[in-house]
């Protein structure tokens, strides 16, 4: 092969013949040819230039001179190289020189060009040597193809996929190579050098290592171990299968897939795919791949709230409806369907009202569907607790709530309905309070509604003049029911007489039961006069009335105290305790009548004080403010051998100590505690103090003998008993010995049943037991023959004029001589006078009391003094 010159720059001749000039005989013809084959070559839509052996622009064509912006005659006959950036010019002179060497050879070559406004251009420069048929060099022919557009679009897509995450890849199927970019290496967890460099662009065959003919050159080949290993074990096979199938049936792929990358990290990618063919006829599978983790993560936890929410909506008791934004049901839970008695299927899609009938519970009329308001955007307004009527008839209270549901801009979508079924609530809360209000055994209102109406009816009075009245019945002789039939059948007495009272007055009057045998009646809009008829009414009601039980047949009759409710009275217990004392005077008049309180009548007054007292003695009680206070019981003879001593006895009395301080005795007060219930207290108070007050006493302060009284009441009163009992088995037998408990003859006649029961518990701790006022009622000696007791009180009717009557000492012979047969100690209260006394010694008493023998002293003191006298009967026996 002829040398040629190795330096284009220099002058390098060309021969004659121009490379593009056509083999032509004719001149004409030739010329033709000529100007034909320049146009086209102007014409090209490549740039061209041809360059003569040295170098020099011979011709350049239009595209060319466009992009540098210089007319042909510029370009022709100057040096190619120096169109170049200096650093360029050497690559370029190589890569020509090597064509110089190697026939057919073409030198390509990547260039950067300024145009003439400053742009650079991408320009890929080709060239080959053309020759004669001696095969010496004529002239290079060069094209430069403007890649710029080209790697602008590559640019802009690496940019896009670079910050979308997305990596590009290319499966050269037959050669099995894959090919990717730097992003795939960043979703498989790898650094992007973790791949192979690509290999040249025009370096070996047609696979290996070649940056495929993906349109755009940033791919390069990945190991199998990044493509294949980096996928999830799991993953592989599907994933493989997937990219097969596509390929098989041309068809694009989508699948999903995990990568694992070398920390351990579980990504999910995302890839899609589509068969393509390379410009060389080679077969590829295409796409593009994404990491989806994030949002599998946010899907799983999606589906997580969903289920969650799915499983409580499932399983709570309240009922869920869901509408859109018509209000056309479009959702309901299990219980819903339940509570309205539709089933879902059937339901959807229907407007709410159709299948939620919603009521006002207590009047009935249809309520608004609540659901509408929220659509409409406005709060909805309180509403009357409602009913639900379900579509099988069945009633339930209902509680709703309602809520919008909204999109991400605010606007109403629908709404959500939730209803409570409070049908059970609503009816323990109605009982609740009807407990509240009323009397367990009959039913009737209570104590203290009763005394809340009388409130509200007294402010009317005082405000509006309304005149009412308050009726205070109690039942005569219900006790004689309670002690011969039992508790039971004195309730039923008690049951059927406040259904016969409730028959008699008008249903707006407030009938209550205040407690034991004791109704209340609050008469509205009712003068004195009508008051009195209907009173009189219900007395007669109640006389007519018989009690049958187990063949027997009781009478019972009702007293009736009536007071006007008007302004003479400050508060409502004021009326209460002036109906109670007018009551109380019924009673006293001879029972089963009805008396009107006057204010000028002093035994109502009397009674009326006996109710205030009521009040001071239940503050007393609170706060404590008794005293303990002794009489002592003298003996009348010496002790009979074998018998205890008796000369240091005394019976425990009571004082009240007054606001003043001063000290209040029992008889002003002990009636109240009766008649007000607060006997029992008291009792307690006296024992619990008497039994601290001996506990811990040396020998010779102790007493032989301490009396201590009980009320009535305590007799009657079952949980008395349990803690007198238990007060004397924590005291113990020592104490047991040295106390007498009196009960009363008429408290023990009329709880018979429950005194014997009584006196036989305490006698079996020890304890004495004396019956108090004997003779005072008409049966004592009867009850002798029941009660075992261990001493007579003589009741001081029959001591204070024993010298002067003759009919007294007949009946303290009497009782002494029934005494002595019985065995047991007599004892005479109210001794004033020495002849008293020594008739009471002559008679055979045994022991006495009096203020003739000793005046009450506090407890103490005469504890004090039965030491002293120990201590001074000590040194005269010593
Ligand atoms: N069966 C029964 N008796 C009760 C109840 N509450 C109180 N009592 C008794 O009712 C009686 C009420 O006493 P009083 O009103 O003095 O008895 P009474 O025989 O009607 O006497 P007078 O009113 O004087 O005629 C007492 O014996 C109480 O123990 C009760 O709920 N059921």
């Amino acid at each position: 092969m002829p040398a040629v010159p190795l330096r284009p720059d220099e002058d390098v001749t060309l021969s004659a013949r121009a490379p593009i000039a056509p083999v032509a005989t004719s001149p004409h013809v030739a010329d033709a040819t000529r100007q034909r084959l320049l146009r086209l070559f102007d014409a090209m839509p490549v740039m061209m230039l041809v360059l003569d052996l040295r170098g020099r622009i011979r011709q350049a064509n239009g595209r060319l001179q466009a992009l540098l912006q210089r007319p042909r005659a510029a370009l022709v006959g100057r040096r190619a190289l120096r169109l170049l950036p200096r650093a360029q010019r050497r690559g370029v002179l190589e890569a020509v020189l090597r064509t110089a060497h190697q026939a057919d050879a073409c030198a390509r070559q990547p260039l950067r060009v300024q145009d003439a406004i400053g742009g650079w251009h991408h320009l890929r420069f080709a060239t080959v040597l053309e020759r004669d048929e001696l095969q010496q060099p004529l002239h290079w022919l060069c094209t430069l193809e403007d890649e710029t557009p080209q790697r602008s679009a590559e640019d802009t897509l690496r940019l896009a996929t670079t910050h979308s995450g997305i990596g590009l890849w290319d499966w050269t199927i037959d050669a099995d190579v894959f090919h990717a970019d730097d992003q795939v290496c960043t979703l498989w967890g790898r650094p992007p050098a973790a791949r192979p460099a690509a290999a040249p662009a025009d370096a070996g065959s047609a696979v290996a290592g070649r940056a495929p003919d993906t349109g755009h050159g940033d791919l390069r080949p990945l190991t199998l171990n990044l493509w294949r290993e980096g996928v999830h074990v799991d993953d592989r096979a599907p994933l493989a299968l997937a990219l097969r199938q596509a390929q098989r049936e041309q068809q694009p792929v989508h699948t999903e897939f995990r990568v694992r990358w070398p920390d351990g990290q579980l990504r999910h990618l995302q890839l899609v795919g589509r068969p393509d063919a390379g410009r060389d006829g080679t077969a590829h599978l295409r796409g593009t791949v994404w990491d989806v983790t994030e949002s599998r993560r946010l899907a799983s936890e999606l589906a997580e709230q969903h289920e969650r929410l799915r499983v409580t909506l499932q399983s709570i008791g309240d009922a869920v409806l869901t509408t859109d934004a018509l209000g056309l049901l479009s959702w309901m839970n299990p219980a819903a369907e339940r509570l309205i008695a539709w089933p879902l299927a059937e339901a959807l899609g229907r407007p709410l009202q159709q299948v939620l009938s919603l009521h006002d519970e207590r009047t009935h009329a249809p309520l608004h569907n609540p659901v509408e308001a929220c659509l409409r955007g406005r709060p909805g307004r309180r509403r009357p607790p409602a009913v639900l009527i379900a579509r099988d008839g069945r009633e339930h209270g209902i509680e709703e709530t309602t809520a919008p549901i909204r999109g991400h801009t605010g606007q109403v979508l629908g709404a959500v309905l939730v209803l409570r079924d409070v049908t059970e609530q609503r009816r323990l809360s109605a009982e609740m309070r009807h407990r509240a209000t009323h009397d367990p055994l009959t039913d009737l209102v209570n104590r203290s509604e009763f005394e809340q109406r009388l409130a509200r009816s007294l402010d009317d009075a005082l405000e509006r003049g309304h005149r009412h009245a308050l009726l205070y019945l109690d039942l005569d002789q219900f006790k004689l029911v309670n002690d011969s039939c039992g508790h039971a059948a004195g309730d039923e007495l008690l049951r059927q007489v406040a259904r016969l009272l409730a028959d008699g007055v008008r249903s707006r009057d407030t009938l209550a039961r205040l407690g034991g045998d004791e109704f209340g009646l609050i008469l509205e809009h009712c003068t004195a006069e009508q008051a009195q008829q209907i009173a009189q009414n219900l007395c007669d009601r109640v006389e007519r009335y018989r009690y049958t039980h187990q063949g027997q047949r009781f009478a019972v009759g009702a007293s009736i105290g009536l007071v006007p409710i008007d302004s003479r009275w400050p508060t409502p217990s004021a009326v209460l305790q002036a109906a109670d004392a007018a009551c109380y005077a019924a009673k006293e008049a001879g029972r089963n009548r009805v008396q009107l309180w006057q204010d000028a009548d002093a035994t109502l007054h009397a009674r009326h004080g006996q109710t205030q007292w009521a009040a001071r003695l239940a503050r007393a009680l609170d706060e404590d403010r008794f005293v303990l206070y002794a009489q002592r019981i003298r003996s009348l003879h010496p002790a009979r051998p074998g018998q205890p001593p008796q000369d240091c006895c005394a019976e425990l009395l009571l004082r009240l100590v007054a606001e003043d301080g001063s000290l209040v005795a029992p008889g002003a007060f002990l009636p109240a505690a009766e008649r007000f219930h607060l006997a029992s207290r008291i009792d307690r108070w006296v024992m619990a103090r008497g039994l601290q007050a001996l506990a811990g006493l040396g020998p010779l302060r102790r007493p032989d003998c301490l009396n201590i009284n009980l009320s009535g009441q305590s007799i009657g009163d079952r949980s008395f008993h349990a803690w007198a009992v238990d007060q004397l088995a924590t005291a113990g037998p020592d104490i047991c010995a040295r106390l007498c408990l009196e009960i009363t003859e008429t408290a023990a006649v009329t709880h018979v049943a429950d005194a014997e029961t009584f006196i036989r518990q305490v006698r079996s701790a020890g304890v004495r037991v004396a019956l108090d006022d004997f003779g005072a009622g008409a049966s004592s000696f009867g009850y002798l023959k029941t009660m075992t007791v261990d001493c007579l009180k003589i009741d001081g009717q029959y001591i204070r004029q024993l010298t002067d009557s003759p009919l007294d000492e007949a009946a303290v012979r009497c009782f002494t001589e029934v005494a002595r047969v019985m065995g047991l100690r007599t004892v005479a209260e109210f001794v004033e006078r020495s002849e008293v006394l020594e008739r009471l010694q002559a008679l055979g008493v045994d022991a006495a009391q009096g203020w003739l023998l000793h005046r009450p002293e506090p407890l103490r003191d005469l504890l004090d003094r039965f030491e002293s006298e120990r201590r001074a009967a000590c040194q005269l026996s010593g």
